[in-house]
């Protein structure tokens, strides 16, 4: 017997198998599936592209009362690119498997959020239930490379300031247990570029303070930072008295490392790439003085921010949050456990937490092996469709709260 295919099972499958794949995603073929995906639904779109070839698409669908404040639903459509080789079936054609895990790209990260907004939307209109709150969708791109030109253009917009939004949701991570992770919160990424210029000459010689010399001494107090963060991370307790999340701490790590002419010659420049996540718990200020101290104490030595957060604020999830106290007991009256958790990477839900906007990352990945950015990332089609119930019935409650 051949059983047919949940037609949302197959619209998502259509989506995953668009190219947005870093760094040349085919943004014009994504925004077109979504435009025609709107269409179906009938809801009002609208295409932002402050950065040419990099399109922000918003769909809406207007409340019983468009007064009050907005839910945005938001998602990126770009992916990271893949190691085809080691994939056991082209990431890109969202090939199923018998006990219905769908491989592809953005399975987990995060088409399967964006793919289940749509699917809300779609619920709800069928049940004839329509929040009081209006609902926008964003389909935002350029998230995998730093957002810079998708949410964080967008934020700045007034194309955003008109939308009077009160509340986000945005991606989380699966979880291999039967939990969802709920994160509230996201350390800043800093990218780093650390150069040192030094005295050159014959590679036999013992010149002093050679480029080499002073990258070295700046990259030990970088690693001595990184093995404190790395024992908290392991025996430290929050005041709480919880253990340490990744996300509690400070992640350093040396990513790149440039320099060399050839053996016999010292090099007069040297570079160290540095990937630092900055948690919540740290004073920014401060902690970008403490660095660039250490850059600061060689001479001729330089660092260049390539990739910058200025803000580490957090959504506070306390009695008055109503978001939070809906979602928490939404999950409790379904027996969900839910783990609310610092965010160990970054997510455009930064931008908006920014602007003061409570936002929270939810994927609907409990009981599912971490595999975002990994070979053979996937998602089980039974999963995505109890997420998609779950969805519906959260962004329902979510979106007639009355008094936030
Ligand atoms: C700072 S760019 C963010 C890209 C990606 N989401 C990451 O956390 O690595
Ligand atoms: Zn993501
Ligand atoms: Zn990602």
């Amino acid at each position: 017997m051949t059983s047919t295919e949940n037609p949302a099972v197959t619209r998502f499958r259509q989506y995953l198998r668009i190219k947005t794949v870093q760094p040349n995603p085919d943004y014009e073929e994504c925004t077109k599936f979504l435009l025609e995906q709107a269409k179906e639904i009938g809801l009002k779109s609208q295409v932002f592209e402050y950065v040419k070839g990099k399109p922000i698409v918003l769909l809406t669908w207007e409340g019983r009362d468009p007064t009050l404040p907005a839910i945005l639903l938001n998602s990126h459509t770009d992916v990271v690119p893949v190691f085809e080789e080691k994939w056991s079936c082209n990431p890109f054609e969202a090939c199923k498997l018998e006990n219905g895990d769908i491989i592809a790209r953005g399975a987990q990260d995060m088409k399967c959020v964006g793919s289940s907004y749509l699917e809300v939307i779609r619920c709800l209109q069928d049940q004839d239930k329509q929040p009081c709150r209006t609902i926008h969708l964003s389909y935002v791109p350029d998230e995998e490379i730093g957002g810079e030109d998708g949410m964080g253009r967008f934020v700045e917009s007034d194309d955003f300031k008109k939308l009077n939004i009160g509340f986000a949701l945005d991606e989380g991570i699966a979880n291999p247990i039967d939990a969802l992770k709920v994160f509230y919160g996201e350390r800043a990424p800093w990218w780093i570029n650390v150069t040192t210029r030094g005295n050159t000459g014959h590679g036999s010689q013992l010149i002093q303070n050679t480029a080499a010399v002073k990258l070295n001494r700046i990259i030990n107090k970088f690693m001595e930072l990184r093995d404190s963060q790395e024992r908290q991370l392991l025996i430290g307790k929050n005041p709480g008295g919880k253990k340490y999340n990744l996300g509690d701490v400070t992640s350093v790590n040396l990513t790149i490392l440039k320099t060399g002419v050839q053996y016999n010659v010292i090099p007069q420049e040297a570079m160290a790439g540095f990937d630092i996540r900055v948690s919540p718990n740290v004073d920014l200020l401060q902690f970008k003085n403490l660095i660039e101290g250490y850059v600061y104490s060689e001479s001729d030595s330089t660092i260049e921010y390539v990739q910058y957060f200025d803000d580490n604020g957090y959504t506070p999830l306390n009695e008055n949050n109503v978001w939070w106290i809906v979602l928490r007991d939404f999950c409790k009256g379904r027996n969900i456990s839910i783990e609310p958790e610092i965010f160990p990477a970054a997510t455009d839900s930064r931008y908006l937490r920014k602007l003061g906007i409570p936002a929270l990352g939810i994927s609907y990945l409990k009981n599912t092996p971490i595999l975002l950015h990994d070979h053979d990332e996937r998602i089980n089609e039974n999963l995505f469709l109890e997420g998609i119930e779950f969805y519906t019935d959260l962004i329902f409650h979510l979106a007639n709260i009355q008094d936030a």
